[in-house]
């Protein structure tokens, strides 16, 4: 456990890599954050800002769990922390018992924006991760990455140049380029949040297929509500920053999940359900500096 009070050497590896904490049910979660503060310094001065604080949060194997809430509260701040790109200030960030001991493999981010290489091929930018590994040699990467895109249903673009793609085409590569090193977690940043709306819809049909075929757990930032309740399993509202979540709501339809279900009723009162939280909690803010 890190406490303000007694800063640890490397905060996120707070403690004993060996040390797997059960909690109090006896399980193990996948991904567990308990009592997770993270603090950004003020350049210049002594004070930092507070971007997230007793943040609590579990996930199990395959789940899909969607953050909102508004902006600056945190969100992306606890992805990265997850990733292992920031360090905590308070509590436990751990994955499958363990303290996230920094960046690695088993957890990939796919962001707004697919930046893809232009200089490569379609093929060449979803294989270049796995290329960097030096796991596979570069016919099996180059095959990898060939039924990659065909699960994203890119199947016979791999020798075409990101130029050439439309930007819906470009977020399907951008997430075969983050499936290729096989993660276990997905982290999400809001991924379609540049796309069309039509498009958008059919990237999050095919989203959800590809995490079921692939067996991945998915960690999901979106500031659409309505995004959130079609993905997700479970929505985790955050409150303005100091970002924690005030409240988990679960989406009851199993998934994979087709277009339909945005057009019934049930699907509107939980979008409703989201809503009022969201914007409860943003009337009741307070400040988030310190
Ligand atoms: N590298 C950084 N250095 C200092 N402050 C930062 C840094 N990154 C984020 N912040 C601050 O931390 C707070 C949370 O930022 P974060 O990007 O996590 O919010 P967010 O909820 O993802 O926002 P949005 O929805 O607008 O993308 C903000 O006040 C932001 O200005």
């Amino acid at each position: 456990m890190l406490s303000r009070d007694k800063p640890a050497l490397s905060r996120t590896a707070g403690r004993d890599a060996a040390h797997i904490d059960v909690g109090a049910t006896g399980r193990i979660a996948h991904l567990e954050a308990r009592g997770v503060a993270i603090d950004y310094a003020k350049p210049g001065s002594k004070e930092v800002t507070t971007a997230v604080e007793q943040c609590d949060l579990s996930l199990e194997r395959g789940d899909f769990v969607c953050l909102v809430g508004p902006s600056g509260c945190g969100k992306t701040t606890l992805l990265n922390a997850v990733a292992g790109f920031v360090e905590l200030a308070e509590g436990d960030l751990e994955l499958d018992g363990r303290p996230i001991p920094g960046p690695g493999p088993d957890r990939a981010m796919v962001f707004q924006h697919a930046n893809l290489l232009p200089w490569r091929t379609v093929q060449a930018n979803v294989s270049y991760g796995l290329e960097l590994t030096k796991k596979v040699k570069k016919p099996a990467a180059k095959q990898r990455a060939d039924e990659l895109l065909e699960l994203v249903g890119l199947a016979g673009v791999g020798q075409q140049y990101p130029a050439q793609l439309s930007g819906g085409m470009q977020a399907r590569v951008n997430l075969a380029r983050a499936l290729a090193v096989e993660p276990e977690i997905l982290l999400l940043d809001e991924p379609f949040a540049a796309i069309d709306a039509q498009t958008r819809e059919v990237l999050q049909v095919e989203l959800l297929r590809v995490c079921a075929a692939r067996d991945v757990t998915a960690l999901f930032v979106t500031h659409d509500i309505t995004e959130a309740a079609f993905l997700a399993d479970r929505v985790c509202v955050f409150s303005p920053r100091p970002g924690r979540i005030v409240k988990e709501i679960t989406v009851p339809w199993p998934r994979p999940r087709s277009h339909e279900i945005r057009r019934t009723r049930e699907f509107s009162q939980l979008r409703d359900e989201i809503a009022d939280v969201l914007y409860g909690a943003k009337a009741g803010a307070g400040e988030g500096t310190r």
